[in-house]
């Protein structure tokens, strides 16, 4: 059998440079005049390569802004992002749909997986729409990463929540995106299946050289990453590196201490 360290190439997915996606400036406004909301105010922050970045802060502090303004499902109101080398900000829609394609993963709270296909094809379809063929050894890999193989001829009602959450974790590391971005990826599942899908998030980081990008509430789940960014009030207002559970718990109680004061 090959190994992850076999296979696994620090040069691949996107090139020799240490961050996946960087973003200087970025400011999102949605509305105007009186109605306008600051929802990200002048982020600087670069994501590295093959590390598992979570994001996190008070409901409201422009988490899921931040992640949809990085991966091109939102436009920003100034400021320049950029996937790798490739600055999206400025790129038309057409070009953006393609980067989003082939160099994004995504995983959403929602599994949305298709009923009518089994796990496999669920896993290959952006591939197969793409017109790509998988890469088989990789997908192996991949495939017993995530802890699926036997379960790929499954639907997904015969499938648990946990096991369907990780079909779209093999969906987005198919195509060896250059990032991964998760919006409170076990937010659906029980303790224990979301501690399962963050131990695979956590070895498709290790062992296959994933970047991974998760916003959570849940400090459990922040404790799988190597490094924490806080935001409130669309700031970066402070980052952790090796947290636990308990340091992300603690850092998220002064958040509530200072609303309350
Ligand atoms: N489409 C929109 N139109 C207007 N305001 C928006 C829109 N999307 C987000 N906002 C506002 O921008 C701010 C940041 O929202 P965002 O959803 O990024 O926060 P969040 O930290 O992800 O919140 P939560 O934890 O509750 O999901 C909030 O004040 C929100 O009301």
């Amino acid at each position: 059998m090959t190994t992850a360290a076999a296979v696994y190439d620090p040069q691949l997915p996107g090139g020799p440079s240490a961050v996946a996606a960087t973003a200087r400036q970025v400011t999102k406004a949605y509305g105007s005049g009186e109605t306008r909301v600051t929802a990200l105010d002048a982020v600087d922050v670069d994501i590295q390569r093959g590390r598992f970045t979570a994001i996190m802060g008070p409901s409201g502090s422009g988490k899921s802004t931040l992640m949809h303004c990085l991966a091109g499902l939102d436009t920003v109101s100034s400021g320049r992002i950029w996937i790798g080398d490739t600055e999206i900000t400025g790129l038309r829609d057409k070009q953006l749909t393609r980067l989003r394609r082939d160099k994004i993963g995504f995983i959403f709270q929602a599994f949305n997986l298709l009923p009518t296909l089994n796990a496999l094809e669920n896993i290959t379809l952006p591939m197969d729409i793409a017109g790509r063929r998988p890469d088989q050894a990789w997908l192996d890999q991949v495939v017993e990463t995530v802890g699926l193989a036997g379960r790929l001829k499954h639907r997904p009602t015969q499938l648990s929540g946990g096991q369907q959450q990780r079909v779209a974790v093999a969906r987005a590391l198919a195509a060896r995106p250059e990032i991964i971005f998760g919006d409170e990826p076990t937010g659906n599942l029980d303790s224990r299946a979301g501690a399962e899908v963050l131990t695979f998030l956590r070895r498709s980081v290790d062992e296959l050289g994933q970047t991974m990008v998760m916003v959570t509430h849940d400090p459990v789940a922040a404790g799988y990453a190597d490094r924490v960014l806080f935001l409130a009030d669309g700031v970066i207002v402070d980052e952790m590196h090796a947290p636990t559970a308990d340091s992300v718990l603690e850092r998220m109680r002064r958040f509530d201490g200072k609303r309350t004061s």
